[in-house]
Parts: C-alpha cells; structure tokens; sequence
C-alpha cells in the first residue's frame, strides 16, 4: 500500500479510480455496458423528438438522415395518415423508454453492489491489516484515528465511491447526448458545447476547495474522537478535579470552526448550482436565436435540440456537483490508506486459531535484545543480551524495579515482538516460525486486564467459545471468584461495563485469571496478574494455579517478594538484563 503524506487531489484521485477498478473486475464491465446502453437509450427517445414534431407540425424535421430513416419506416409500414404515423413514432419512443427503464433499474443496482462490496472490502482490509500488525505499531496508535478510520471515513469512502460513479455515469450519458446533438445540428451542438465547457471549466477550481475542506474534517472529527475518548477515560479524574470545563471549551471550539467551514462549504455548493441554472438559461435562450437567426434551423429541430441541450444541463450539472462531493470525501480515503500504510511494516501473517496445535517444550532466551522504538530518536529501553532457559512445567519468578524490562521480556515470550537479536526457540524451534501455533498454546494476563463491555459469562467464553457453565465455575472457584459473582443478582449475566469498570479491580483481575484458566494453556504469563488482591487472596490462587493438572508453565511477574514465593527459580531484572 503505496500512500505519501501531502498527495495531491489528482494523485489521490487516480488512486481511488484504480482501486475501484481493480476491485469491480468483471463487473465493472457489466456495470460499464449497462451504463452505456441507458445513455444509447435515451439518445434514440431524444432523437424521435423531432420526427414526431415534423409529423404533427409538417414539414421537414430539419435533419436529411433523419428525414431519411422515418420516411424509409413509414414506407415499410404503409402507414400515411398523420394519426397512424404519430402512434408508430409514439409505439417506437414508449418501448424505447420502457427499455432504458429496465437497463437504468438493473445498472443501479450494479452500482450500488460495487459501491457497497468495495467499502466493505475496504473495512475488512483495515480490519485485517490492524489484526496483523507489528505490536510496536498497535501500542503506538492513536484509538480515535483508528475509531474515525474504522467508521466515518469507511463510510466517506461510500460517499466517494458513490461519487464517482455517478460522474462516470453521467460522463457517458453527456457523451451520447453530444453525440446525439451533433448528428442533430453540428453548429448549434458546437455552439452549446463551447458555451458547457466554458461553464466547467469556471466552476473547476471549486472541486480543490472542497478537498480542502474535506481535509478539515477528516481532521477535526479526528480531534473531537480522541478529545471524547481522553475525556471518557480520564473521567473520574476530570470530574474529581474539575476538569470538564477544558474538556467542554475544547469541543466547543472544534465544532465552532467544523461548522464555520461546513456552512462555508455550503455556501459554495449552493452558488455552483446557481451558475450552473444561470449558464442553462443563457446557452438555451442563444440557442434559439442563433439557431432562428444565423443557422436557419428548421423549427422542429430546434425544439428537439433545445430538449437534448436542456436534458444535457442534467448529467452536466450532476459532474460538477459530483466531483465537488467526491473531491470532499476524497480526504477520508487518503485517511483509510495512511493508516494502512503505518501499519503494514513489520505485519505477520495471521494463523486460524484452529490450524495451530498447540506447542510446548523447554522455552530458550539467546543473547536476545530488544529496544522500544522512540519517538523523537530518545535513548531506547527494553531488554538487552538476555539469556534463560525455561524448562518446561517450572514456575519461574521474575520481580526488578519499576522499567527494568519485566513486561517487555512477557511480551517478548508471547511473541509480540520479534527479537532484533538473538533467538527465542520453543523446544528447539524458532519462535518466529510457530508465532501462530504458540499462540494458541498460551495465556497472558497482562498488568491492566482488559474485559469487554459484556456480561461475564461471554468475557469467560472468549478464552474458549466451547467452554459450559460448570467448567466456567470451576475456573472461577479456582481463582476465588465465584463467591462475589454468585452475590450477585445478575450472576454470570452480570455486564462488567467498559474496560470492567463497574466492577472492583481485583474483581476484574479474578475474571481476567479465570478466562486465562479456561484456555488450558501450556504457559501461563501473568504479569503483577495478582497486584489488586489482598495477599492472603493472591498466596491461596498462585498455590492452587501450581497444581494445575496438566501443569502449565508459570511466568509471574510481581513486585511483592511473597507473590513469588512458591515458584522454583526467581531472576531478577535491572536495566533490561538479568541481575
Ligand atoms: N511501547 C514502548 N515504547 C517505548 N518505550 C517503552 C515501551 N514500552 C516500554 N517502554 C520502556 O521500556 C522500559 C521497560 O519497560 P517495561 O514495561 O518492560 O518495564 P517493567 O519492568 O515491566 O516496568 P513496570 O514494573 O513499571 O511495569 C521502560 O523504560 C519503558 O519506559
């Protein structure tokens, strides 16, 4: 995924052009013929305008094939008088209408096929991408962009695409009126032609203040995402302190300016249209009198050429409102493929959790560094030339001071960053070549457990979908948690709010060591797991997730010295190294 920061409109264009292609295929193709045959359609109703009129009006229709092809039709049909003449142009122009009728129905519906299956390919791939990125690069976005991505600009992209057909479309049905207007009068069809165009061409530098204006907010709905998002998480502190007013004053003004440009934008769209109907009268009106007066058109001709230019001003009018919408939502598409380009480097192939067998053995760290990323080039942390073996069924212990590398070295062990040097192996195999299998085969409870806005009964059934209510208990019992849940009323059903926070902390952490028990993993990492339980709590649940039958490998990360107890080994970390 190929995106430059600052690209301009005609690039961002030609990308979307080409992805949407690339995504229609064959039926882009149908969708093409169906578009074209619609506009064939109703350049034949158009063109019977003026043989209709000549037969009603007498005379020449003013146009010599034309003249030619409905005498030839009359011939053929024997039909001489003007009612019966009439009913066969009328029959003729019905069925041609009743067909455009039914190719307009079945091109719409192609399109608004393509338009919906090419967002939602769009969502699925942003999806993916963020499921397969490096962790470096998850822990370093920012929610609310990926919040925005995820639905305002996919649903911007709708609008963009919808756009975009809708010029096609109208380019082509433009195409065949001009063609049709030409074959009717060359000098009149060149007349308005010249008089169209220039009209386009005034109102083209509209299309670049409605990308600009699509930039701002893309962005401002961005800013008002995170400001939410950072108010709804600092909340307790903001309401204990005060600190709603800031949050308030900010939104205010970032909706005061979203607005200002909105009504701004507004005002432009409303002023095109404007010029738009004032340059339809104006190339009618000199139509006509050019038409009377230089090129003696015959007036049966003129009405139909008046109709065919009117109908033009439609499909015209269409274009420039189209390109100003799609140039406006063309910013949310940039927004969707700057996030997937940030996120491709370093992405790893995801593995269907049920491909992966589980996997054990003896865990073995070699001389393996690995140092955070930091923004700005400031000096890098993490874990350097760390060396240990973990034989397999052992509990290990690890404490050290706060930043000494403990969770980098858990996160290291999970396989969510991929050494840059060393190796990691698993019963003698690389850790990077069974990332997928390796997953499957552990259960992490990291420091800040994190539940679903979900009752607890389906917070437990994400460790495993097939897990029953009695084995669920048995987890619960396992980690001192089913008396709480059994008090109360909603019991298994209860909803633990967002992040869990209408529970208590060591509830939440109970839940989080009970659906990491329900995984019946081969290494258990729990990372100060235990840190919110009152010590006689925390002693009972590491002493009963000891005698785990099959044994798991425990990897306990904690700060207090008795947490770590009954493990055999005990490291303790400084500066990213074993002490
Ligand atoms: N995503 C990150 N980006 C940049 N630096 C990071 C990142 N995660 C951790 N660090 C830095 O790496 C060092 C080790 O962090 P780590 O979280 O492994 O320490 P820890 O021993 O688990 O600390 P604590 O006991 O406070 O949880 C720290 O200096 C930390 O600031």
């Amino acid at each position: 995924m190929r995106f430059a920061a600052g690209e301009g409109l005609a690039a961002s264009l030609t990308v979307l052009v080409r992805d949407v292609s690339a995504y229609a295929g064959r039926k882009g193709i149908r969708a093409g013929v169906l578009v074209l045959s619609g506009a064939m359609l109703e350049g034949i109703g158009l063109a019977l305008i003026a043989p209709m009129l000549a037969v009603l009006f007498g005379g020449s229709n003013g146009n010599g094939r034309l003249q030619r092809v409905s005498a030839m039709l009359f011939d053929w049909t024997g039909l001489t008088t003007l009612p019966a003449r009439l009913a066969l142009l009328l029959g003729v122009f019905v069925v041609a209408m009743i067909v455009r009728a039914v190719v307009l129905m079945a091109r719409d519906a192609t399109l608004a096929e393509l338009r919906i299956g090419f967002v939602e390919q769009q969502r699925c791939r942003v999806a993916e991408d963020l499921a397969a990125a490096s962790w470096s690069k998850v822990v370093r976005l920012r929610h609310a962009r990926v919040i925005q991505v995820m639905s305002g600009d996919i649903q911007q992209i709708g609008v963009a695409a919808f756009f975009l057909t809708q010029c096609l479309t109208s380019v082509v049905m433009l195409a065949a009126q001009c063609v049709l207007a030409l074959w009717l009068s060359l000098p009149l069809a060149l007349l308005s032609f010249v008089l169209l165009i220039a009209s386009g061409l005034a109102l083209f530098p509209t299309m670049r203040r409605a990308n600009a204006l699509g930039k701002v907010f893309t962005n401002a709905s961005q800013i008002l995402l995170h400001g939410t998002s950072q108010f709804l998480g600092g909340l307790k502190l903001a309401v204990s302190q005060n600190l709603q007013s800031g949050y308030l004053a900010e939104f205010r003004a970032t909706i005061a300016e979203q607005s200002e440009q909105q009504i701004r934008y507004l005002r432009q769209q409303t002023a095109s249209r404007l010029v738009i109907a004032t340059v339809s009268a104006v190339v009618g009106a000199l139509l006509v009198l050019a038409g009377l007066t230089v090129f003696h058109v015959a007036p049966a001709m003129l009405v139909a050429l008046l109709l065919v230019v009117a109908r033009m001003s439609g499909p015209s009018g269409q274009i420039q409102q189209g390109a100003q919408m799609l140039a406006n939502a063309l910013p949310a598409y940039d927004a969707v493929r700057s996030l997937r380009h940030d996120l491709e480097d370093g992405a790893m192939p995801i593995v269907a959790a049920d491909d992966a067998q589980p996997v054990s053995g003896e865990i073995r760290f070699d001389q393996v560094t690995f140092a955070h990323p930091q923004d700005g080039g400031g000096e890098a942390h993490g874990v350097h030339d760390l060396t240990l073996t973990i034989a397999p069924g052992t509990c290990l212990g690890i404490k050290g001071a706060s930043g000494a590398g403990k969770t980098t070295f858990a996160d290291l062990l999970a396989g969510l960053y991929p050494p840059q040097s060393g190796t990691i192996t698993v019963d003698g195999e690389p850790l990077g070549a069974m990332l997928g299998r390796w997953r499957n085969s552990i259960a992490y409870v990291a420091q800040d457990p994190f539940l679903f806005y979900d009752t607890i009964r389906r917070n437990l059934a994400w460790a495993d979908p097939s897990a029953d209510e009695s084995r669920m208990w048995q987890a619960l019992d396992l980690v001192e948690a089913s008396g709480f849940i059994r008090a109360l009323p909603a019991g298994l059903d209860t909803v633990v709010g967002e992040r869990g926070t209408l529970i208590s902390g060591g509830e939440r952490q109970r839940i989080a060591l009970a659906r990491a028990v329900l995984r019946r993993a081969k290494l258990l990492i729990l990372d100060e797991a235990t840190n919110a339980l009152d010590p006689a709590t925390e002693t009972a649940i590491l002493d009963r997730l000891r005698t785990l039958d099959p044994r798991p490998t425990l990897v306990i990360i904690a700060h207090r010295p008795d947490s770590l107890n009954g493990c055999d080994r005990v490291l303790t970390m400084s500066d990213g190294q074993l002490a």
